[in-house]
């Protein structure tokens, strides 16, 4: 087979690639879109009720990190995922923004363009908030909550927080009912929203085959390489952008040999400064089954509050299942929920590599949770927060709400820090793997280019300098709108 040929070749259909594709489709490029995943309806995906069906399934690359010294040496499960949409096919919906704060601090480390008064507009571009107008993505808002969530925003409000009726506007402090990427009660994805209108207008879908490597020619990037049943194929463009996401980025990058000593460029910074945010389970069961209601996530609240009142920004977000979301360890009643304790600016960073320092070698994705002893006592404040919340009337009353986890366990200081030990998962926010900037360990200008390798860009969450405050989908989409600009510029 010949190779194929376009002016962009995007790797990756999920969150970010969805954007780039179509912004440059509607600039008159030919575009290839190269997944590994499938590209076909799955009713668990267009059920927003369904998400935790997904994880471990064909659709989730199911990353495992290296054993964790400072959580008991666990493998934690990080789901991504593998399939037209992304992680966005499997997430749960809910759309943050972030913190002002975070892209102000993004362009202080030597980011031009990527402050809140930059990023604003991209933002507005996909979801329209503010504008008065419709955005590319729809925003629900405006549902009615399950009874439960309705007492855990009493609650949370009887524990002394302000009920913010939009955290996506001018504060995000308080607690608050979620905004979901939601149309018709089905998930909306980036890559129904922008690409599939867009599928044989200027964009080639190539699903179901993962690139395995970047062709390089001296310094530039003239196209990728992948394998089907045996059989090399090859697509070659003008520019190639990679939105494969913060694991599957960085190890495409060392796998072409672009990395800390690699082969074709050294650039040390690849794969490092892995950040995600972390989540602890605070469980209660209830007096009754709470009810849920179809076409919504069992999630829908969730609030943002600081450890230290002295902090600028906001570095804890809980968010509140109608569901007891047991470990495997576990015992306890089917019905109840989870306030799931959550850190979101960690002190904690990791990294990816390869073993053997190979470009064949196995993913080693090491994101040291927990090495940094503040992170052990952010999440401890954040368990007592929900805690406190599960006591207050509205639940206890109202639900009957019971503690179980941590329960007896956190008796002690010493006690509830070992729960966190424990029980410490992931948030789903991996990010920071490619980092903007112009230090040694950028591996990407403000302008998205490889440092060193021309004809090259990476738009993804790993592209974060440092991870936002809040969930990282709308980041990733917004990413994905400015590397279009950047492209067309
Ligand atoms: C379970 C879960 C729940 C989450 N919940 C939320 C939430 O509610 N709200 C929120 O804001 N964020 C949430 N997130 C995080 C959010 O979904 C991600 O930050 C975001 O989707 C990242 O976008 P991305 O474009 O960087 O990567 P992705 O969307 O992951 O896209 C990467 C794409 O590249 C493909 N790919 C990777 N390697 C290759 C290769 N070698 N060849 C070809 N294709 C490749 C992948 O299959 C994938 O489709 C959640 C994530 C998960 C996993």
């Amino acid at each position: 087979m010949s190779d194929q040929q376009a002016d962009v070749i995007v790797v990756g259909a999920g969150s970010a690639g969805s954007v780039v594709a179509r912004r440059l489709a509607d600039a008159g490029h030919s575009v290839l879109v190269v997944e590994a995943g499938p590209y076909r309806d799955v009713p668990a995906v267009d059920d927003p009720a369904r998400m935790h069906e997904l994880w471990n399934s064909p659709l989730d690359w199911g990353f495992r990190t290296v054993p964790q010294e400072r959580a008991q040496g666990r493998e934690l499960h990080l789901p991504r995922g593998r399939v037209v949409g992304g992680s966005h096919a499997l997430n749960a919906m809910i759309w943050v923004r972030g913190n002002p704060a975070d892209y102000d601090h993004w362009e202080s480390l030597g980011n031009p363009g990527w402050s809140w008064r930059d990023v604003r507009p991209l933002f507005e571009r996909a979801d329209g908030l503010g504008t008065g107008g419709p955005g590319m993505l729809d925003i629900l808002a405006d549902f009615t909550p399950d009874p439960v969530q309705c007492s855990i925003v009493d609650a949370a409000q009887q524990a002394g927080l302000p009920l913010n009726p939009d955290y996506n506007g001018d504060t995000q402090d308080g607690v608050s009912f979620m905004q979901f990427t939601i149309r018709d009660h089905q998930r909306l994805t980036t890559a129904r929203a922008y690409l599939a209108p867009v599928l044989e207008r200027g964009v080639t879908l190539v699903p179901d085959v993962q690139v395995r490597r970047l062709l390089l020619e001296g310094n530039r990037c003239v196209g990728v390489e992948w394998d089907r049943g045996g059989v090399v194929e090859r697509a070659r463009a003008e520019q190639v952008v990679l939105c494969a996401g913060a694991i599957g980025s960085p190890v495409l990058l060392l796998r072409s040999g672009i990395g800390d000593g690699g082969d074709a460029v050294h650039l040390p910074g690849v794969g490092r400064n892995l950040q995600d945010h972390w989540l602890v389970p605070v469980i209660a069961s209830t007096d009754r089954p709470p009810t849920l209601s179809r076409g919504l996530p069992h999630t829908q609240s969730h609030l943002f509050w600081r450890s230290r009142p002295e902090l600028a920004v906001p570095d804890l977000q809980p968010l509140h299942f109608g569901v007891p979301l047991y470990e495997p360890w576990m015992e306890g009643p089917p019905h109840g929920f989870s306030l799931m304790a959550g850190l979101v600016r960690p002190e904690s960073a990791g990294g990816i590599r390869l073993s053997g320092g190979s470009a064949e070698g196995e993913v080693l994705i090491d994101p040291r949770v927990l090495s940094d002893e503040a992170d052990l006592e952010a999440l401890c404040a954040a368990v007592r927060l929900c805690q406190e919340i599960m006591a207050a009337s509205a639940l206890r009353d109202g639900w009957g709400a019971r503690e179980l986890y941590p329960g007896p366990l956190a008796a002690t200081g010493e006690g509830l820090r070992d729960y966190v030990r424990r029980t410490v998962l992931t948030y789903h926010h991996q990010a920071g793997t490619c980092k903007m900037g112009s230090d040694d360990a950028a591996v990407v200008d403000a302008r998205l280019r490889v440092h060193g390798v021309d004809g090259l860009r990476v738009a993804d969450a790993s592209i974060m300098p440092t991870v936002t405050t809040g969930n990282t989908n709308a980041p990733a989409i917004m990413i994905g709108e400015k590397a279009a600009d950047l492209l067309l510029g």
